[in-house]
């Protein structure tokens, strides 16, 4: 995705939480970064060229069998390195070093690192800073030509350091917005030790993807799936800026879709945009495929599935489709699940796919954030208005109806969804809260209407503030406000007498109940 005019630093991944965020913080300083297996092997490491190499945290310890490895000729390329927590601790161990564990005795959460032997990393950072630990293994023995940079009240070897060889070690996770200076630190690292120029932005993001989608479509044709969603129409614009009509979009309506959601996408995008879109009817095939689907990854395959069979079929009718392009994100591609990370769920467009497709996959926001796509939206000239809106899942209502499908519960879910989005841009809270909808729980439970005893559906209001969609937060919403939108869905949808609200974080909940 950069091409050779930009400098790149590769971060090769040992399966963290937090090592995604290493790329995109190394972004954010404008440096390229992209993370990569930690399988990458030295001719490929050296093919790529980067000018710094991150290896990033990790669930393992090092001394385990299974602990993800490392070819130490690496170490030789003269590449300037930084190793993070598991990767820190796995440079001590391949250079000579010694880590052991730390029984009973681990280091979670934010604390003080103070600095100790003068080092070109720490350099220009204060001397006492709070930093995030999350480790029960210790590098107890430094490897040769090393000194420690910095240390913490249970952790006496914290970072490490040899200036002439450029290799470096933190034991606390720099990416994380809990350690006040890891931005600085990282910076330092990447532009004064490594020499890398910060002169990556989102226009150069443009125009090499523009490039790139040009050399690899040719003259071939490319089918857009558009969800109307953020992504996707980022996607759209900026395909539409490379190959112009080679482009045709495709809008799906699989009779998930929200309250007059159809009309508004096409109205909005097909008009304003001149975007060439066909909608595809197939309310049908999707909602009979779904009939008695109760499990969440079941329909979230049968979902991903029956996209690319409308696209197969609606390329059947088009001349020429090669590819079909699609706004996936970094965040659906890690959260199906990678030869590190664990699958959390299918995303519809990732792990959903058929294994046989026919198709190549244009993925250019494929290494992004969410908010760095909007960014990415902003300067393709999208209006703000759309490059803000919510999330909504390919899936669609159809991960909202917890357990089996059936058209009365989807019209529980979209006539309260209707509800709760009116009331919230009613008052403006819009762009307050990241994403917000209802769900049909598929408790049923007992209540009181008129004089009349009930027996029907709970809703559950998710409301949630959110940076990435990585992690959240439930939005604190007024209970006057939460009382209203109440009060509207028991009375005005049918089969709806009881709504609660849905107080979990991310972690340890996720943002879709399914
Ligand atoms: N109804 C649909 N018709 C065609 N393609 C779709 C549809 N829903 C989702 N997709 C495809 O799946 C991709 C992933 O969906 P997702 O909801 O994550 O992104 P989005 O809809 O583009 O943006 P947003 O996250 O803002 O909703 C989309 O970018 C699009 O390519
Ligand atoms: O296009 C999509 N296809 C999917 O299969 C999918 N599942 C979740 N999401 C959206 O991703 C963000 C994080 O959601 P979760 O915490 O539920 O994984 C939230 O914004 C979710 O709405 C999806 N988007
Ligand atoms: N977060 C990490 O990388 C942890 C590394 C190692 N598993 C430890 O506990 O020390
Ligand atoms: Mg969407």
């Amino acid at each position: 995705m950069a091409n050779e005019t930009h400098d790149k630093v590769l971060v090769l991944d040992y399966g963290s939480q937090y090592n995604q965020l290493l790329a995109r913080r190394i972004r954010e300083i404008g440096v390229f970064s992209e993370l990569k297996s930690h399988k990458m092997t030295v001719a490929e490491i050296k093919d790529y060229n980067p000018k710094a190499i991150i290896l990033s945290g990790g669930p393992k310890s090092v001394y385990e069998n299974d602990a993800f490895d490392i070819d130490p000729a690496i170490f030789e390329l003269g590449i300037p390195m930084l190793g993070v927590c598991y990767g820190m601790q796995l440079m001590a161990q391949k250079l000579g070093g010694t880590v052991e564990a730390n029984p009973g005795n681990g280091e979670f959460g934010a604390t003080v690192l103070s600095h100790k032997d003068q080092s070109n990393l720490l350099d220009g950072t204060p001397e006492s800073q709070v930093v995030l630990m999350s480790h029960s293994d210790n590098v107890t023995e430094l490897p040769a030509g090393f000194v420690i940079a910095g240390g913490s009240a249970k952790t006496p070897i914290a970072a490490i350091a040899n200036d002439e060889k450029k290799l470096y070690g933190v034991q606390f996770h720099a990416e994380t917005t809990i350690s006040e200076h890891g931005t600085d630190i990282l910076r330092n690292f990447v532009t004064n030790i490594a020499g890398a120029e910060a002169n990556w932005h989102m226009e150069g993001f443009i125009e090499e993807q523009v490039r790139l989608i040009r050399e690899t479509v040719g003259d071939k044709k490319v089918l857009l799936g558009l969800s109307g969603g953020v992504d996707s129409s980022v996607v759209g614009v900026l395909l539409q800026r490379a190959i112009g009509d080679q482009l045709t979009s495709i809008f799906v309506d699989h009779g998930l879709l929200r309250k007059n959601e159809a009309d508004e996408v096409m109205e909005s995008l097909g008009g304003k945009f001149g975007l060439n879109i066909i909608k595809v009817d197939a309310q049908e095939r999707f909602l009979s495929k779904l009939t008695g689907i109760t499990d969440p990854e079941q329909k979230r395959k049968i979902i991903g599935n029956e996209f690319i069979q409308v696209f197969n079929d609606e390329a059947a009718k088009l001349d020429g489709i090669e590819f079909l392009a699609q706004g996936t994100l970094y965040t659906d591609v890690i959260e199906s699940g990678t030869d590190t990370a664990q699958t959390i769920k299918s995303h519809h467009n990732v792990g959903g796919l058929p294994e046989d497709m026919a198709f190549k996959l244009i993925e250019p926001l494929n290494k992004l954030f969410k908010d760095e796509v909007r960014v990415l939206g902003e300067a393709l000239g999208i209006p703000h208005h759309l490059v803000w809106r919510q999330p909504f899942p390919g899936p669609g209502l159809g991960i909202r109806v917890m357990g089996a499908i059936t058209a009365e519960r989807l019209e529980i879910v979209r006539e309260s969804d209707a509800i709760l989005r009116e009331e919230i841009a009613n008052r403006g809270l819009d762009s307050q809260i990241w994403q917000y909808f209802t769900v049909d729980t598929g408790v049923e439970s007992v209540g009181v209407m008129g004089d009349f005893r009930t027996y029907d559906h709970t809703v559950a209001i998710r409301a949630i503030t959110s940076v990435d969609g990585m992690t959240a937060d439930f939005a604190k919403i007024d209970w006057n406000v939460l009382a209203e939108i109440s009060r509207r869905i028991t009375n005005e949808v049918d089969h709806v007498n009881r709504v609660v609200y849905d107080i979990t974080a991310k972690p340890p909940a996720t943002v879709e109940w399914e």
